[in-house]
């Protein structure tokens, strides 16, 4: 999927939201424990009542992973749905890979080509031999790490290194390597103030922003410091939308969850 066409969806849906399919099954719905494929049957429910709202998807592939084959199958699975049923939606492969070149290339066509995903998560740590064979996928984007949600991010990405942030080094240097167009940036929500200064490094890339909801992150901030000029942001709620109930009604909950942001999206868009 082009960035074109990821814009032209946001304001057809006035919403940049990202749904996040993180599947765990202590917490879906008991009755679907009894489906042959319960991952898919949640998933396929959940999608099934909010891709009217939301304008990606992301599984984290840890949830899938760790059901073994079963899970792989079940993400297979997911994909082939959202691409056959709403290719109209960017899909996410939430994996934070990056490996020695010749590893990350295996990687990239896993995800690009058997899997069908428009985006994979990569972590810059091991450089850019690492990221650029991802990068050399057409209309297929890569989203780094760069700031993230977690406490965890004050111990390396925030310290400065020859006077300037670890987290600012590693967008200016990925803005160098081949294909850098097809770079997005991952920003948590809990950091949205950061967001300012990224801004200067990155006016125009996507930023994906995990961490509104659970995590406690604020929309509103997001917004007021990361808007671009073709709005720029997906912005992630993975438990706060898919675990919103957890009965028979658990589809009705996750739409009203996700209604209650593209909502809040829909006025912020507006008013621009
Ligand atoms: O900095 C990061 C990078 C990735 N994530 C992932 O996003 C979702 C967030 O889930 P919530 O349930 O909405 O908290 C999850 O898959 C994380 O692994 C992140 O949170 N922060």
């Amino acid at each position: 999927m082009t960035t074109e066409e990821l814009v032209a969806q946001i304001h057809k849906k006035k919403s940049f939201l990202c749904i996040g399919l993180d599947v765990d099954l202590n917490k879906v719905p008991k009755h679907l424990l009894t489906e042959e494929d319960p991952i898919f049957a949640f998933n396929k429910v959940i999608i099934d009542a909010t891709h009217h709202l939301a304008v990606a998807y992301k599984p984290n592939t840890a949830f899938y992973e760790a059901y073994g084959i079963k899970g792989w199958k079940a993400l297979e699975k997911t994909i082939q749905y959202l691409n056959k049923n709403h290719p109209e939606i960017f899909t996410i492969a939430d994996a934070k890979r990056g490996d020695i070149g010749n590893t990350s290339s295996m990687y990239a066509k896993a995800f690009f080509e058997d899997l069908g995903f428009d985006s994979v998560t990569t972590a810059p740590y091991m450089g850019k031999d690492s990221i650029e064979p991802f990068l050399n996928f057409k209309d297929k984007h890569t989203i780094l790490l760069a700031l993230t949600s977690n406490k965890g991010a004050f111990d390396f990405q925030t310290r400065k290194i020859d006077g300037k942030e670890v987290y600012k080094t590693v967008i200016e240097i990925s803005k160098t390597w081949e294909n850098s167009q097809n770079l997005m940036y991952v920003v948590g929500a809990t950091k949205a103030s950061y967001l300012k200064d990224i801004r200067k490094l990155v006016p125009n890339n996507f930023l994906l922003v995990p961490g509104v909801g659970a995590q406690g992150g604020s929309l509103r901030e997001v917004c007021k410091y990361g808007l671009s000029s073709n709005i720029g942001l997906l912005i992630n709620s993975s438990r706060g939308i898919i675990y919103a109930g957890n009965n028979k009604d658990f589809a009705q909950a996750a739409r009203s969850a996700a209604k209650e942001l593209q909502t809040q999206m829909q006025e912020i868009l507006d008013a621009l």
